[in-house]
């Protein structure tokens, strides 16, 4: 109620008093409802724009158009309508004609004169005798208007496009072909978001750089990007320019409400207390944040989800486009489950924060609702979809961001958008695909697909990958039909048609309040990269991640390969034994030749005779084949000969393997250092592996050599199969079998000289790094030829990758493996051995388990001990290389539940990164990296 000192004014229609009572009942027991009090100075209306100071700022929108001295004028080249509700009027100020009358219909030909000042204002023009100039929100029909620019002759278009309540008015100098990027002004204009905006003092400003038309006028080089339109609070008043977006997004302006906290900074806005430190929840339309006491004040029931109560109905800041539907875990404390679900939900699905059409062009023309539609409800939609520009190739089904290498295939043939342009991908190669120059990455892909691509070939693709030269009749090929092309694509970060035509299941749309299915659920890709040193464990870790997470992890195919690749591998090691095993045979011939002739000086004359036998002595059967398969395997020829060696030799196995010279030499097998300790677990079950109806089971799988791909690369997509745990608890990982992950593993031999192959993998989220702990005491060749220990010739790759450019900013899991192993070998040999390692001196309980009872008092084995110790040496190396933090994994890669467990943590900092930067943008800086498990 008014004070009552204070005269009541004069009752304006529309103004509402509440009167409020004080309780005086038996006390409550359940919470009641509170009134949200509105912040009265938050309630946005568009800013009053004091004409004077406009030119004086920079910052301060401008518009210079054309030339002070010249007015441009816009043509008007269809007839409106008179429009139809009053409050979609958008009327510019009228300074010229003060008494433009802006609720009828403009006349065909009305030219309206956009004048030089800071402000864009229509004015009447003085050549014409029209009645009106008022826009009307029925520009909808969406007609070109002539924009004709009369100080340098240029035709501007100057389009127009409403859809529902909003309205789109586009600028484009259409003539103007020397410049590369297009002067296109887009300002989408959501009437129902200026209460104001019927006033004639409400003047919509454009933050429209002055130097980018007049530049475009008079075709000078000035191009600075677009910024964005900005409707201002009472307070605020300098425009909020996002750059991030703009660069981004170039063409595409966005309407941005945003408020100023009066407080300090960090500070929460309603009760302006706390620091940036504190945990706060953030506007996802204004930015405005809030800590714990006052968000629900703020936000009131949330029916849009995270807004402000005053800025609900307002469309949301793009930028936070990714975090819907995503929970904060203040809410999580604040809220009940069900009601963070209903949230979550409502601020994904509900109308206000859906992507407005107008946002999105398609080969250079915005979508009009019913396009969008068509996009998002295909049975393949585009993924990741947002504002901007993209290129569609109706014919393929080839999509893009505009100026980029396509990074989908969706639908063909559907109805979107403009004509495709020859540059819009922005390609240098003369090589063409349905009338688009392709990028350098797609010629290469063309050129592994075996595609002829000499003599700039224009080429007709098809949805199916079937190609034939333009003017050709003949089909060619089929692009994606080669082998390979799978594993080719995943690398050079290019699509593939996909299989299934609704890729997303059902459950989801379940959730959905609109008709329009699944389309938000977009399942990102998270690609990690899997390295390491020789031996270090990667293929392992890599089969293993097969075997956990796909339900059938080898196709018959594959299985009919690897059963060959184990049995050629078996035939190896005998191979291994059978040359150990003549060494030993002359070994020991020479010391009984030298015991003889001691024997002999010593009892002369005695009749001992040596018959020129040992216990490593074969018959001669065994010993034809044992020379057979030497030569067979020096002449590298074992693998061609197969599988028939396998029928001819089967039988002669099991007498080799039972042979007590072979037995003898398999013995004194920690001598022969070709054998690799894998063996072992074949070599006992050689006979069963080499039989021709052998079935490899997944553990022969996993521990089989070379059945990662030859050339070193593989490449893996899988999502975490749900835990019981993580449908039980409100756990992050809820809906995580929507996230999809790729796991490509490169040999570090496939990098290349100087690691020149690096470069392809600049799109992956992490690189994990595989180290085996039990190199320690090895040794190999390096690249000058002199012999090193393994655990630094590691060191060395890891030093390299990490400092390579393409990973600057990425974060880094370091593996840890062979801890098995490790645990075993530190009891015989001391760390030290390693010069790196030499101030390993751990303190060890006289009570300290060894690594067959590691836990008994809860101290730690000093596998254990020497593991942290390694983890904190790659860490210092990590942050004295690069300034950040390594994650580190300890890692039995033949154990499945530790890689799981690695892979989760991989998972787990991707979503940290994640958060990060979600965060970031809201200024939340106190958010904790600290790694879990096993990070020392
Ligand atoms: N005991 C034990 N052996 C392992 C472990 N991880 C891998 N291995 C074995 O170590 C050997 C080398 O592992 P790979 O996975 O082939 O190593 P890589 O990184 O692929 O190295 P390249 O084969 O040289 O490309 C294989 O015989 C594996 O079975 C482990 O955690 N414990
Ligand atoms: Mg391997």
């Amino acid at each position: 109620m008014p004070p009552e000192s204070k005269s009541v004014p004069a009752v304006e229609d529309g103004i509402q008093y509440s009167f409020a009572m004080e309780y005086t009942g038996p006390p409550l027991h359940y919470g009641i409802p509170r009134a949200v009090p509105i912040n009265v100075d938050m309630i946005p209306v568009a800013a009053v724009v004091p004409q004077p100071s406009l030119s004086e700022k920079h910052s301060l929108p401008v518009v210079k158009p054309i030339m002070s001295s010249d007015p441009m004028t816009l043509k008007l080249s269809r007839e409106l309508k008179p429009m139809e509700s009053p409050t979609s009027v958008i009327s510019f100020d009228h300074r010229a004609a003060g008494s433009c009358d802006a609720s009828k219909d403009l006349a065909l030909g009305t030219e309206i004169t956009v004048s030089p000042t800071s402000v864009i204002a229509f004015e009447e023009s003085e050549a014409e005798n029209h009645r009106d100039c008022g826009l009307s929100g029925e520009l909808s029909s969406s007609g070109p208007l002539e924009f004709t620019n009369g100080c340098c002759g240029h035709s501007n278009e100057f389009l127009s496009n409403a859809t529902g309540s909003s309205s789109t008015i586009e600028f484009s100098d259409s003539l103007d072909k020397s410049r590369e990027s297009s002067s296109r002004l887009k300002v989408s204009i959501d009437l129902n978001q200026v209460p104001d905006w019927e006033s004639n003092e409400s003047l919509l400003s454009l933050d429209y750089p002055s130097s980018r038309v007049t530049g475009d006028c008079n075709n000078e080089s000035n191009s600075k990007p677009a910024q964005v339109v900005t409707f201002r609070d009472v307070e605020s008043d300098d425009g909020i320019v996002d750059d991030d977006f703009v660069q981004n997004e170039r063409q595409v302006v966005r309407v941005r409400r945003e408020v100023q906290s009066k407080g300090k900074k960090g500070a929460c806005y309603r009760c302006l207390k706390g620091s940036r430190f504190t945990d706060k929840e953030v506007c996802i339309v204004c930015d405005a944040k809030y800590c714990s006491n006052c968000v629900l004040r703020a936000m009131g029931s949330m029916p849009e989800g995270r807004k402000c109560v005053t800025c609900i109905g307002f469309p949301i800041d793009e930028l936070k486009r990714r975090g819907l539907g995503k929970c904060s875990r203040m809410l999580k404390k604040l809220l009940n489950e069900l009601e963070v679900r209903q949230i979550m939900n409502a601020e994904k699905f509900c109308e206000a924060n859906q992507l407005p059409p107008e946002y999105v062009f398609v080969n250079g023309t915005p979508l009009c609702h019913e396009e969008l539609v068509i996009l998002q409800t295909c049975a393949n939609p585009p993924k990741k979809f947002k504002p901007g520009n993209y290129w569609y190739d109706k014919v393929s089904g080839l999509w893009g961001k505009e100026g980029q290498k396509p990074s989908q295939i969706i639908t063909p043939h559907l109805n979107v958008g403009g004509p495709i342009r020859v540059d819009s991908s922005n390609g240098n190669t003369q090589v063409f695909i349905n009338g688009r120059e392709i990028t350098k990455v797609e010629l290469r892909m063309l050129q592994l697909a075996g595609v002829q691509c000499a003599g700039n070939p224009h080429f007709w693709v098809n949805e199916d990958g079937s190609y034939q030269e333009e003017g050709q009749k003949n089909t060619k090929g089929y692009i994606w039909g080669k082998a390979g092309m799978k594993l080719i694509c995943a690398v050079l970060s290019l699509p593939l048609p996909s299989k299934s035509s609704s890729p997303f299941g059902e459950s989801v749309s379940s959730l959905n309040c609109r008709s329009v299915p699944d389309y938000f659920e977009q399942r990102a890709l998270y690609k990690l990269l899997l390295v390491g040193y020789s031996g270090s464990g990667t293929s392992t870790i890599f089969k293993q991640a097969k075997i956990l997470y796909k339900d059938v992890p080898f196709s018959e195919d594959e299985r009919d390969n690897i059963k060959l690749t184990i049995q050629s591998n078996v035939y190896g090691y005998f191979g291994i034994l059978l040359e150990g095993r003549e060494r030993f045979e002359e070994e020991s011939l020479a010391e009984m030749k030298k015991k003889q002739f001691a024997h002999e000086t010593d009892q002369i004359g005695s009749a001992d005779k040596n018959d020129g036998k040992t216990v490593y002595s074969i018959g001669p059967r065994l010993k034809a084949f044992s020379d057979w398969l030497l030569k067979t395997m020096v002449t590298g020829n074992l693998e061609a000969i197969f599988p028939a060696a396998t029928r001819e030799y089967a039988p002669l196995v099991e007498e080799l393997w039972k042979d007590p010279a072979i037995q003898a030499t398999y013995n004194r097998r920690n001598e022969l250092e070709m054998l690799p300790s894998v063996s072992s677990y074949y070599l006992e079950r050689a006979v069963d592996v080499l039989r021709t109806d052998y079935e490899p089971s997944d553990l022969d799988i996993l521990y089989a050599e070379g059945v990662t791909s030859s050339n070193g690369l593989a490449c893996l997509d899988f999502s975490f199969p749900q835990s019981a745990h993580d449908k039980n608890t409100d756990s992050a990982y809820q809906n995580d079998s929507l996230f999809r992950y790729q796991l490509i593993r490169v040999h570090a031999r496939g990098l290349g000289e100087n690691f020149k192959w690096l470069d392809m993998f600049e799109d992956v989220g992490m690189v994990i790094f595989c180290i085996s702990l039990s190199d320690y005491d090895q040794f190999s060749v390096d690249g000058n030829g002199s012999l090193t220990n393994k655990m630094l010739l590691g060191k060395k790759l890891f030093e390299s990758i990490v400092t390579h450019p393409t990973f600057e900013q990425m974060d880094f899991l370091l593996i840890l493996n062979k801890f098995d192993l490790f645990e075993e070998k530190i009891e015989r040999v001391p760390l030290s051995c390693v010069d790196w390692f030499d101030d390993f001196h751990p303190l060890v309980s006289r009570h300290r388990p060894n690594s067959s009872s590691n836990s008994i008092n809860n101290s730690p084995s000093l596998g254990q001990l020497a593991f942290y110790y390694i983890a904190v040496k790659f860490k210092r190396l990590y942050s004295s290389l690069t300034g950040r933090k390594l994650y580190v994994s300890l890692v039995k890669g033949l154990e499945p539940k530790s890689v799981d467990a690695a892979l989760k943590n991989a998972r787990e900092i991707l979503k940290w990164d994640e958060e990060r930067t979600y965060f970031s943008h809201s200024e939340y800086s106190n958010y904790s990296t600290e790694a879990s498990s096993y990070s020392p």
